[in-house]
């Protein structure tokens, strides 16, 4: 690894509690070590008990936030979170589409909390258009189901729709989340090529798992900025994820944030 200060950028909603979209994902950059950008698509009142209300900018200033970074700052690596409508996944489409910069995509399609974050007719674009740009994609269950139009209940089940998105969809590799399954907190990586890689991790007995996700995916992305491949990366987040969900701070009245200052950055 260089000693150059590596930039990540996210684009993706907010939330004003700091406990997902790129309000955390921000946080997760600076304790990864690297430079943090956010492009963000909607404001969301939300918190831990969730989402208030939601109002989606206008795309022409989403696509002028987009050009302000691209002009002047090139990031090293790139996610995207949430993207609402159809028209906003156009907008994001031509950041994403260079070869040379990793892109993570976390399809968020409902918080935890059971609200609907992206409109219906979003999916035929993110799978058809966004998915195929995508260097690791990080779908929860439902997501993947949707995605790949299947029910997820056993291991060929996982086999089958990890196969999916990288021989249909076309992405280089898709980490299946466990977090909605019973059992251990197991995580299932396909990467093109390679046999399944199973991600072992203990569930804890906590409602506290408040952007998760974005977390996960926000760990992947700034490792993948600093040159890790996506074995690595995803390992990393891994670790990251269940030292967060772990210890977490127990903010809130509902369903708390996790902990990002629990993984040690000497810890890899
Ligand atoms: N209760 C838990 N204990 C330990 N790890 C968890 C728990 N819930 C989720 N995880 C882990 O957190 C990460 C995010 O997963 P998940 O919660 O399924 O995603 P999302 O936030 O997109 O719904 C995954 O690595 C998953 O295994
Ligand atoms: C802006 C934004 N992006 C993503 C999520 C999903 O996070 P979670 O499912 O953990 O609530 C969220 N609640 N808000």
């Amino acid at each position: 690894m260089n000693n150059k200060l590596m930039t990540t950028l996210s684009i993706a909603g907010t939330d004003p509690t700091g406990g997902a979209g790129v309000s955390v994902d921000m946080k997760v950059f600076q304790s990864r070590g690297v430079y943090g950008m956010g492009v963000t698509t909607s404001v969301i009142a939300q918190n831990t008990l969730g989402v208030q209300q939601i109002h989606h900018l206008p795309l022409d200033i989403i696509e002028a936030q987009l050009n302000s970074v691209f002009d002047d700052i090139t990031p090293d690596a790139i996610k995207t979170g949430m993207i609402a409508t159809k028209d906003m996944m156009e907008v994001v489409l031509p950041y994403i589409q260079n070869g040379d910069i990793p892109y993570v995509s976390d399809p968020v399609m409902i918080a935890k909390s059971g609200d609907a974050l992206i409109e219906e007719e979003t999916v035929n674009i993110l799978v058809n258009q966004l998915l195929p740009n995508a260097t690791v994609v990080t779908p929860n269950i439902p997501e993947a189901e949707r995605i790949t139009n299947m029910k997820i209940e056993t291991l060929d089940d996982i086999k089958l729709c990890g196969k999916r998105f990288i021989e249909e969809i076309g992405c280089e590799s898709v980490v299946v989340k466990g977090g909605h399954l019973q059992g251990d907190a197991t995580d299932y990586l396909f990467i093109k090529g390679q046999e399944m890689i199973v991600l072992n991790g203990e569930r804890f007995d906590t409602e506290h798992t408040h952007g998760t996700g974005c977390t996960f995916s926000s760990v992947i992305t700034s490792e993948l900025a600093k040159g890790h491949n996506i074995e690595d990366a995803v390992r990393i987040a891994k670790a990251y994820i269940e030292a967060a969900i772990k210890h977490t701070p127990e903010l809130g009245h509902g369903r708390g944030p996790v902990n990002h200052f629990a993984y040690s950055s000497n810890d890899e």
